[in-house]
């Protein structure tokens, strides 16, 4: 599937065109010499309508951004909104509440429940929020991931990739506003990986979803429409359009600037990476 123009350009949205917002978002994990800075002050905005990919090297902090944007970790600093909605401060109940009607989720383990079939495991966190699906909506995301014919096998009946496209429904039922897809295909071989890609571009595309995915597959990242680009907990770099050659050698520069930050005896922070970068815009959040 061919990925289409992206029209957006970051920072300059609208307030109605984004999805979730990040100010100063800062997380530090331990305390004292321990301290580990796995964000540091991020502002971005995450468009709506529109396929995110993060990107950066391992340890760089993609998935604590994509914990704090869902309201799954706490933050030490900074503010966190989804729409309107500042979820920063929000009481536990409020944001258990928030993350079941505005937000789905999607895992490199399919998390799917084995004694449930399929359509059962899509309207489960809908059953269990005691909602009722939009049927014709519902039709339509299995349609959409061909999954008609196979929506009375349990898990064990399908592959890996009818398997991740039934958490893609599951993460679609309830129309959430923002889809988290953390490493959605890493479990997958690379033909099933592509149908997953292919399905999340469609969630766009055709169903006006919102995905942000981390990754580390410069393939994957390549069926978005804009790369943002973490390092040591920093975005430091972004990439409209993305072609899986270019997000390639942009990832190279970070193992080149590790190489000589590791040669030098450490020390090569953020400000050290990402000034030229192919294709990057060189506007945005920085
Ligand atoms: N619960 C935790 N306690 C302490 N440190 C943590 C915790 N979670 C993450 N970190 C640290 O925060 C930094 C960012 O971690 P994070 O998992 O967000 O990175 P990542 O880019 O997703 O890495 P990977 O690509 O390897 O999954 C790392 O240095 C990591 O060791």
């Amino acid at each position: 599937m061919s990925t289409p123009a992206a029209e957006h350009v970051p920072g300059l949205a609208s307030a109605d065109g984004i999805a979730a917002r990040a100010r100063g978002l800062t997380k530090a994990y331990g305390s004292g010499e321990t301290t580990v800075l796995a964000l540091d002050a991020v502002d971005v905005d995450i468009a709506r309508g529109r396929f995110t990919a993060v990107m950066g090297p391992s340890g760089s902090g993609k998935s604590t951004l994509m914990h704090c944007l869902a309201g799954l970790d706490t933050v030490s600093a900074g503010q966190v909104w989804l729409g309107d909605t500042e979820i920063t401060g929000l009481k536990d109940r409020e944001l258990t509440r928030l993350r079941r009607d505005r937000i789905g989720f999607m895992f490199q383990s399919f998390n799917l429940i084995p004694t449930l079939n399929a359509a059962e495991n899509i309207t489960l966190p809908m059953d269990i929020a005691g909602q009722k699906p939009d049927q014709r909506w519902l039709d339509q995301v299995i349609d959409t991931l061909g999954l008609r014919d196979r929506l009375k096998h349990r898990p064990s009946q399908l592959s890996g990739g009818q398997q991740q496209r039934v958490a893609c429904a599951r993460a679609l039922a309830s129309r959430p506003e923002l889809i988290f897809a953390d490493e959605p295909t890493g479990n997958l071989d690379s033909r099933a990986g592509l149908e997953v890609l292919a399905f999340l571009r469609e969630a766009v595309d055709a169903l006006g979803q919102t995905v942000v995915m981390v990754t580390h597959d410069p393939g994957a990242a390549a069926h978005s429409d804009l790369v943002l680009f973490l390092a040591d907990g920093r975005i430091v770099d972004e990439m409209q359009r993305p072609t899986a050659e270019a997000v390639l050698e942009r990832m190279k520069q970070f193992d080149v600037i590790r190489a000589q930050s590791d040669g030098e005896g450490g020390g090569g922070g953020p400000s050290a990476v990402g000034a030229e970068s192919g294709s990057g815009s060189g506007s945005g959040e920085k």
